[in-house]
């Protein structure tokens, strides 16, 4: 029952941060042989309904991540015992100690995204903006400074970027008000419509109401050779 998202909506747009080094860890995760999002039928069907909602409206979805194995959660909370590993910091937890990220809610010891109905996304302006190339080792932005300022994610602008661990990040947070607040209540309206409910403490993160899998932790990897 697990898909290849692109199979079921090629238009939906991907940005695997899992598979790339420009996620909170600096390198990619371990599980995450492809840069493929990886979901259980019934969350993808539910994504291309959001994504049918917003097409007429001149946007898209982007995911950030989908499936995520259960030993590359194993692979976060070893990252986050090593204290001396500050690399990425500056850009997505500047004022989080990276030792009170999981008490804090901001990394799940048992991801929702293991069960395969979990998906992390944003929405992007079409045609979407040519985004620069992250290269590691690249002077780093906190992820809620102002987004002229911050890394040149071709997201409409959602008052942080993606796995911002700070309050600023809560879906509701009152500081964020205007544009972004109406993208966060866009996205969030949009995925409720399509099944989904919303995690106050992330944006990005929406989980399907009724998943197939409620109970069960996976742990295939995310590959093509996964799939049936
Ligand atoms: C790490 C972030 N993208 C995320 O998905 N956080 C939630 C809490 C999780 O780990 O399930
Ligand atoms: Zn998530």
């Amino acid at each position: 029952r697990f898909v290849d998202l692109a199979a079921v909506d090629a238009t939906i747009l991907t940005e695997m941060r899992y598979h790339s080094a420009h996620n909170f860890v600096g390198r990619r995760i371990k599980g995450y042989r492809e840069p493929l999002c990886i979901l259980t039928r019934p969350a993808a069907r539910a994504l291309k309904n959001a994504q049918a909602a917003l097409r007429p409206r001149g946007l898209s979805l982007k995911v950030y991540d989908c499936y995520r194995p259960r030993r590359a959660v194993a692979d976060f909370a070893a990252w986050a015992e090593d204290r001396s590993d500050q690399r990425m910091k500056a850009e997505f937890y500047p004022r989080t100690d990276k030792g009170s990220l999981f008490d804090a809610g901001y990394l799940a010891r048992r991801s929702g995204h293991s069960r395969g109905s979990t998906v992390d996304l944003t929405i992007v302006r079409l045609p979407a903006a040519r985004q620069p190339a992250y290269r590691p080792g690249q002077p780093l932005t906190a992820c809620y400074a102002p987004v002229s300022r911050r890394f040149r994610d071709n997201g409409v602008d959602m008052g942080t970027g993606y796995d911002c661990f700070d309050p600023l990040a809560h879906t509701l947070d009152p500081r964020v008000t205007g544009v972004p607040r109406a993208n966060r209540i866009l996205l969030r309206d949009t995925m409720a419509a399509a099944g989904f409910t919303g995690y106050s403490k992330e944006w990005w993160h929406f989980t399907l109401a009724g998943e197939p899998y409620p109970d069960t932790y996976f742990d295939f990897p995310v590959a093509r050779g996964s799939l049936p």
